[in-house]
């Protein structure tokens, strides 16, 4: 048997895991790929397979601990190293991102977070060389790194300065340090329960919230919990399973579902007894969507196409939702990418789109049927000034304001207009784990 000493470094217990994070890293930042792109589907990273669950989880928790302090860690090391990040070994960047994320904010120890990664350097052609850097860099974080971190915790670094910007200019600067604030926790897990809430909540050890989401916190994979192969339960954010409740008592009534993939709220919409016809674009979410109802026992008519341009049957619908395409700024606590990926100039192609399933579904609605209109971004043009256009532009709707009576009494939640806004911030908790919600945004209209 080779020593430990000799193993070749593919061996190392945790390495694997290291480099596939690093590697996915890299992903993100160098070559502009997503978090999702990168995890599943046929992009996913072939190294994936070879994970054991628990190295998978610990893998997913080390990307996104990087993405969501990245600000900071910029900082940090920056403070660390003479000459900055070394810009020609990515991997040596990556290297440091993934060891001070270890020491500054998970239970790893500091010996193995500062091993793994000058192991990770010294198997890259480019990098090797600053496996000595590497190594002084990361001890001394060990040391100083908490103190340098304290430094700049109120200054909202691990958001671009673009979008920090626009939220203050919204929000207003105290409500904006608060969402940041919220965006560097990792978020609980949220499922949307067919009935008794409570029951899942004591067996799955979380809690019922007002609104009747069970939050807790995830150890291990979502699949081996009890409930899921069963189909009682979803993964939903608790905020994104408000809007498909506006449409009050749907027994039996006919609801499109303009963009339903992967289907959270095509499922709260069938099995609140609606006839749903759910249409999205993409024929491999569409699949996903499939699968997710029939695990869940739930049954919806499901079409391919461009929302934007599809005909509908002649009598129309009694309600449509539309949980547009968007920035998704709102959805950063669980895809730390967004930040990092998004560009401002994003905003005016998905507003465009945004209007004309928006117009559309005015043809697709009969007289009297409901539309309420979603997205999970905290930019206003994707929001509030999106219904502002619609409403100038089609006479024939009008909004119906929600109450707060409609949302668990969450009265923070309803803007004057009575449209419902949540934030990152938003039912906040003693442990910020359990605390937040998404940024969503929903209105709710009538045709006359
Ligand atoms: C925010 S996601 C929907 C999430 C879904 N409603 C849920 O609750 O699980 C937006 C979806 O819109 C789809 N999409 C984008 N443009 C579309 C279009 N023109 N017509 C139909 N679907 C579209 C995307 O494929 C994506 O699945």
């Amino acid at each position: 048997m080779p020593s430990q000493r000799f193993a070749p470094p593919s061996e190392v217990p945790g390495l694997a895991a290291r480099r596939i994070a690093a590697d996915i890293v890299d992903g993100v930042l160098h070559k502009h790929r997503t978090l999702d792109d990168q995890l599943d589907g046929s992009g996913a990273h072939p190294g994936l397979k070879t994970l054991a669950d628990r190295d998978r989880a610990l893998m997913r928790r080390l990307v996104a601990t990087v993405l969501r302090r990245l600000g900071t860690l910029g900082h940090v090391l920056s403070r660390l190293l003479d000459k900055g990040i070394p810009s020609e070994a990515p991997r040596a960047q990556s290297a440091l991102l993934i060891g001070a994320a270890q020491i500054l904010w998970m239970d790893v120890p500091d010996h193995a977070a500062v091993d793994l990664s000058v192991r990770l350097v010294q198997s890259d052609r480019r990098a090797a060389r600053y496996a000595g850097l590497v190594n002084a860099v990361l001890r001394r974080c060990a040391r100083e790194g908490q103190a340098l971190v304290e430094e700049v915790a109120t200054q909202s670094l691990d958001l671009p300065p673009w979008l920090l910007a626009r939220w203050r200019a919204h929000y207003g600067e105290a409500t904006a340090r608060d969402m940041a604030l919220a965006l560097g926790h990792e978020p609980s897990l949220d499922l949307t329960v067919k009935s008794d809430a409570e029951q899942w909540a004591s067996r799955l050890h979380g809690e019922t919230l007002p609104t009747g989401t069970v939050r807790m916190l995830l150890h291990g994979s979502v699949t081996m919990l009890p409930g899921f192969a069963e189909g009682q339960w979803w993964v939903q954010d608790a905020a994104a399973a408000l809007p498909a409740r506006l449409f009050g008592d749907i027994k039996g009534k006919s609801i499109a579902d303009l963009c339903a993939a992967p289907g959270g709220k095509t499922a709260q919409l069938a099995h609140a007894g609606a006839h749903v016809t759910a249409i999205d674009r993409s024929p491999a979410r569409v699949a996903r969507l499939r699968e997710n109802l029939a695990r869940l026992s739930l049954q919806a008519e499901t079409v391919v196409a461009d929302a934007a341009e599809w005909a509908g049957p002649a009598e129309g619908f009694d309600g449509i939702l539309i949980d547009a395409p968007c920035t998704s700024t709102g959805t950063i606590r669980r895809h730390p990418d967004v930040a990092w990926l998004r560009q401002e100039s994003d905003i005016a192609a998905l507003t465009a789109l945004q209007q004309r399933l928006l117009r559309k579904s005015v043809s697709l609605l009969k007289p009297g049927g409901t539309l309420v209109y979603c997205t999970c971004s905290l930019e206003p043009e994707e929001g509030e000034q999106a219904i502002a256009t619609l409403l100038a532009a089609e006479p024939a709707l009008r909004r119906v304001p929600i109450e707060a009576s409609e949302v668990s009494g969450l009265s923070e939640i309803i803007t004057a207009e009575g449209d419902l806004r949540t934030l990152p911030s938003h039912l906040p908790n003693a442990d910020p784990k359990l605390g937040g919600l998404d940024g969503f945004f929903a209105a709710r209209l009538v045709k006359s």
